[in-house]
């Protein structure tokens, strides 16, 4: 069984992300992390926070020279920010003078970050956080929904995109389809790994130059406006093993669990495997993907793969493809309606620093969601308290499958 927690505020000291089960001998560095965050603060669109974030990572337990040791491994990511917020995020209780809303030091920046925030922002977890847990502002709210939080994804799903190759030859790829009306046509949707420094470089991770384009207008004009943008993204698997997940169960579906995973992520609102909700608009003999034997390799193969690799909510060798929806960032500069709970006033909604589109790390995020689900998947089906006796038993199931099936 393969778990993972994560831990920490926004502007807390750090972040603490923990992932257990996991087999021993995955190789994998502080480095790998470091680098898996530096693509996850990448985005144009994003706001001024990502431009001094170091995301400065310190892997606790777990790891041993570059080494999964089979243990939970802790990895922390440090706040960058935390020393301005030493006493609005203290664990302790802190001297009230040093938390009046302005300690007379001059600095506007300060008297904000002290601010109770009583103006819920529409669309962001503040007033439905606040009555729920019995909060009188949302600074504990916002702190913890924050998507800061998916810093720590990203690490964990790092170990778990080294396990899946190194056990099973897997390999991840994320890009960005639609940034609001802007999409990328269909010849730009299969990127490979091959592909993934290209991505890297594109300023809003598209697969297509004049969309990327087209995209980074979009979210300039969007900004000049005073307003925010969501838009589309795609993970693709390769190698994926045949048969992960089952059809017996609804929650053993690897398409179910792929759901929740990207539905999981801040701002994700639709989730679709394959062609998903464009199926549904076709026929039967336009949705599927017939079955062919390759005259070439013997073996069999899909003419189309519009199921995006899962069948019966199994996987079934064919690429995996999954889209999540992001809802534009709903912190809007051009701030929206709400009520000031604090005096029950008609007010405008809190303004604070933010991303105008925030896309494109969305979409690794969701790749690192994908990881850590199919590294579940993985581990269920093949077992195994080594890498390389994962290996073995993949190889194995392999070689037991009847040659006609292959
Ligand atoms: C990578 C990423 C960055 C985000 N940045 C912001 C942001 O700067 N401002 C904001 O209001 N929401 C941002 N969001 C979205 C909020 O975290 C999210 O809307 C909020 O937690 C409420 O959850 P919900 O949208 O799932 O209902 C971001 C989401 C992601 C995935
Ligand atoms: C910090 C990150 O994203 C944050 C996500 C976020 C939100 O409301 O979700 C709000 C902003 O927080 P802040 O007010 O501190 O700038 C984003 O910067 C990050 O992605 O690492």
């Amino acid at each position: 069984m393969l778990r993972w927690l994560t831990s920490g505020e926004s502007h807390g000291p750090a972040l603490v992300g923990i992932i257990e089960g996991l087999p021993a001998g995955v190789e994998v560095t502080t480095a790998d992390v470091q680098a898996a965050l530096a693509r996850r603060r990448l985005g144009y669109g994003r706001g001024a926070r990502m431009k001094f974030e170091q995301d400065e990572v310190r892997v606790l337990a777990g790891l041993r020279h570059g080494v999964s040791q089979g243990g939970p491994m802790a990895i922390e990511i440090a706040n960058t920010e935390w020393p301005k917020w030493v006493d609005v995020m203290a664990a302790d209780p802190v001297d009230p003078e040093r938390l009046l809303v302005d300690a007379g030091t001059g600095d506007e920046r300060e008297v904000a970050r002290n601010r109770p925030l009583t103006r819920p922002r529409p669309g962001h977890a503040d007033l439905v956080g606040m009555r729920k847990y019995g909060f009188p502002d949302a600074r504990p709210v916002l702190e913890r929904a924050s998507a800061r939080e998916t810093a720590t994804r990203v690490a964990l799903g790092t170990v778990a995109a080294r396990f899946l190759e190194q056990a099973v030859g897997l390999r991840l790829v994320s890009h960005v389809v639609a940034i609001g009306p802007v999409d990328a046509p269909e010849e730009a949707l299969l990127p490979t790994p091959e592909d993934l420094a290209a991505l890297d470089a594109d300023p809003v991770r598209c697969f297509h130059a004049e969309t990327s384009a087209a995209m980074v207008a979009e979210i300039d004009q969007c900004q000049k406006d005073g307003d925010t943008l969501g838009g589309v993204v795609e993970v693709l698997a390769y190698g994926v093993p045949t048969g992960l997940g089952s059809y017996t169960h609804w929650d053993r579906r690897l398409d179910a669990r792929l759901a929740a995973a990207l539905l999981g992520i801040q701002a994700i609102k639709g989730a679709e495997i394959g062609d998903g909700f464009r199926t549904a608009q076709r026929r039967g003999s336009q949705a599927h993907d017939e079955i062919e034997r390759d005259p070439e390799t013997g073996l069999i193969r899909r003419r189309t793969n519009r199921a995006g690799g899962v069948e019966g909510g199994m996987s079934n060798g064919e690429v995996l493809r999954v889209r999540a929806a992001m809802k534009p960032i709903s912190t809007v500069p051009r701030a929206l309606g709400t009520v000031d709970v604090s005096t029950g006033e008609t007010a405008q909604a809190i303004h604070q620093r933010s991303d105008v589109c925030a896309v494109p790390p969305a979409a690794v995020v969701a790749e690192a969601m994908v990881a850590l689900v199919l590294a579940e998947a993985v581990i269920e089906k093949f077992g195994g308290d080594s890498v390389a006796e994962v290996s073995r038993n993949h190889q194995a199931y392999l070689d037991a499958i009847p040659e006609l099936q292959r």
